[in-house]
């Protein structure tokens, strides 16, 4: 048995509309109620199916800690796991630890991580399934990777295998695939480079087209190790909580030291040091593209040292089933923990109470009231959007000066005939024909995944999963009619479809079987990001990775997570941010040590590195 306490949840019905069985808390009889059509939907979208519920009506308590409360909700389900809520509700509107605003893999790792540490939390989305861009749907018999299906952070060893931990915190595992490629470039000159699994066979690759630049091919990639060796021995928690980064500098002084020196680096300048060829530097510029969407001269020398040494380290490992396996699994597990996750859940403000983050409102009306608020939109959607009316704090007016919204994505779902594919095809692709120069332009670089290379369960027998995506700005598909709409969106994923044809396989185009299209306005709708934003990119030349903002806010109880937080965009990399919030997020909340003289003089002097950037 559970139950819980709202100050003013279901107000006394006026209209009538549906007749609603519940059994009366204090009597133990039938109590027959007539409540508004609106209300029965409040009901069941708690999560609690109706049958279960047992009472529903105004609360008779001389319960003192109850006594602000109205109505009370009793319920024999075990999912909405009320019982804690009524031990700190009772009218003080605080029901959660913790109210995380979106279940993005970010949103998911903070509110799994916060689960785990014994906090009550409740996750709200507001589309029908968890993941947003790592999410998965289903058509024909296929099912699509909603976003990319590049795996860092997926392996079983090492401590940046952020996805694994996530998933064993609340005791997931799920069985992978290798992929013994993590992406075949097609470049300008028909320059091709596979990246190998295996560090020395990539590297053989890579020499054998440019064997003027061994060394320096060497040299870079050797900074590249230095950063993912130094990464790889730290325990990975919150930056901005003292006690575990000085606890960090004294365990080991020469990875911090080493990871210090690097943060305001870029890998552009790093590469140059070493490297002359322009062609291998449009190369590096490439490589960093794909897990930056700008060139190297602007990727954070980390974040590169990351992904460039993961990739042969723990390797890319693909989830058998899709990768919206990944967000299922952590949303099951946070319930699994005695929290709760609402689905068609929109939250459209955050509620203030005197300069702190109280609460959230639905775009149903509903309320959640919670100690911490976390959002999981993105910074611009979160300030702009879900506190508009409050004024833009300086901190976010530095952020937003530094840090413009990437371009989206137009993406192209197919489904195809297996024999189209010669065999030993790659899962990953990049292709830009002709012109280096076309690297960072809308629609000039082609991504490709085809995930049933690597788990053919994915697709009906004999087909195959084309993803295909390139960037495009929503700007390029405004003030469009319907038709113009879709003919356009026709047009434009013909003309990518015919250059992959030309490019990498002859006959595609015949041998569609399924195809959808989806537009920056696709991913603004479901993914709800402005813009239908892929992350944010920097303004200009940055700091390496010192203006990025970290979890707090410049509001009290206010928190961020995802890619517009420090390290940026990538599943791991929001993963890593998830990892941080939970940890600064339940130091707050008394359930990790802190110590308030050390936070305000780190919290400070970050604000201040920040500012320098
Ligand atoms: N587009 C791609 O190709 C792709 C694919 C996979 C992963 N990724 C990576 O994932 C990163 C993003 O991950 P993330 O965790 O930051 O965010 P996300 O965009 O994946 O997820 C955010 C979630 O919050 C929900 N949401 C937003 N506003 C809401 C509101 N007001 N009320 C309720 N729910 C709301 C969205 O519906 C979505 O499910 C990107 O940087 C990208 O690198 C991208
Ligand atoms: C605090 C201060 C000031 C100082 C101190 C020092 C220290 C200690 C420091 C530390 C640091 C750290 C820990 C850091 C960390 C970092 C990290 C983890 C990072 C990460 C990153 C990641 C990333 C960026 C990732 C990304 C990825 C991506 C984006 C991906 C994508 C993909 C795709 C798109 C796909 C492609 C496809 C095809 C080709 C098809």
């Amino acid at each position: 048995m559970a139950e819980l306490c709202f100050p003013c949840l279901f107000p006394s019905p006026h209209n009538s509309a549906h007749l609603i069985t519940f059994k009366h808390h204090s009597h133990g009889v039938q109590l027959k109620r007539i409540i508004p059509r609106s209300q029965k939907r409040r009901i069941s979208s708690l999560g609690t199916p109706e049958s279960k519920l047992l009472h529903v009506g105004p609360l008779e308590s001389s319960n003192p800690r109850q006594k602000n409360c109205k109505f009370i909700v009793r319920s024999s389900s075990s999912v909405l796991n009320l019982d804690k809520a009524v031990e700190r509700g009772g009218g003080e509107k605080c029901y959660y630890d913790a109210i995380i605003i979106g279940s993005g893999i970010g949103g998911l790792v903070a509110a799994t991580q916060l689960a785990v540490k014994g906090a009550k939390v409740l996750a709200l989305e507001k589309y029908v399934i968890p993941g947003g861009s790592s999410g998965y749907y289903e058509r024909n018999g296929y099912t699509f990777d909603v976003g990319s299906s590049v795996m860092f952070g997926f392996s079983d060893k090492g401590n940046l295998n952020l996805i694994t931990q996530a998933l064993e915190a609340v005791g997931c595992e799920m069985p992978v695939i290798p992929d013994p490629t993590t992406v075949h470039f097609n470049l300008p000159n028909n320059l091709s480079v596979r990246v190998h699994k295996e560090y020395s066979q990539f590297i053989a690759e890579l020499t054998s087209k440019f064997p003027h630049e061994k060394e320096g091919i060497l040299k870079f990639y050797s900074e590249c190790w230095k950063i993912f060796n130094s990464l790889n021995s730290l325990e990975l928690k919150s930056l901005e909580e003292p006690i575990y980064l000085f606890g960090q500098f004294f365990k080991k002084p020469l990875e911090c030291l080493t990871l210090a020196y690097y943060l305001p680096q870029n890998a552009g300048d790093i590469a140059r040091k070493y490297i002359k060829d322009p062609q291998l530097l449009s190369f590096i510029d490439a490589e960093c593209f794909i897990v930056s969407t700008v060139n190297a001269l602007q990727t954070p020398m980390i974040n590169a040292g990351m992904v460039l040494c993961d990739r042969h380290y723990g390797g890319i490992n693909y989830p058998v089933g899709g990768v919206g396996g990944i967000a299922k699994s952590l949303a099951k597990g946070l319930v699994e923990q005695g929290s709760e996750i609402l689905y068609k859940a929109n939250v459209t403000n955050i509620i203030i109470d005197q300069g702190r983050a109280v609460g959230v409102r639905l775009s149903d009306g509903r309320e959640f009231f919670a100690k911490t608020i976390i959002s999981n939109a993105t910074r611009w959607d979160t300030f702009g959007k879900l506190l508009k009316g409050n004024d833009l704090p300086k901190e976010e007016e530095n952020f937003q000066k530094a840090y413009v919204k990437a371009p989206s994505f137009l993406s192209i779902h197919m489904g195809v005939k297996a024999e189209v594919l010669p065999p030993d095809t790659d899962c990953h692709h990049f292709v830009l024909e002709s012109d280096w120069k076309r690297l960072e332009e809308p629609y000039g670089s082609i991504f490709l995944s085809i995930p049933t290379v690597l788990d053919s369960s994915l697709a009906p027998q004999g087909r195959h999963i084309l993803h295909i995506f390139t960037t495009s700005s929503i700007e390029d598909w405004e003030g469009l009619s319907r038709k113009e709409y879709e003919e356009k969106k026709e047009l434009v994923a013909n003309e990518i479809i015919s250059r992959l044809e030309k490019k990498l396989f002859p006959g595609l185009l015949s041998s569609i079987d399924f195809k959808e299209v989806g537009t920056p306005k696709t991913h603004r709708r479901y993914l709800a990001r402005d813009k239908g934003t892929y992350g944010p990119m920097p303004r200009g030349t940055p700091k390496g990775l010192l203006g990025m903002p970290f979890n707090t806010t410049a509001i009290d109880g206010l928190y961020c997570v995802g890619d517009s937080c420090f390290p940026g965009q990538g599943v791991i990399a929001v993963a890593f941010s998830g990892v941080m919030c939970a940890h600064r997020v339940a130091a707050d909340l008394g359930l990790e040590k802190k110590s308030p003289l050390l936070d305000t003089v780190l919290l400070r002097t970050l604000g201040w590195l920040r500012t320098l950037a």
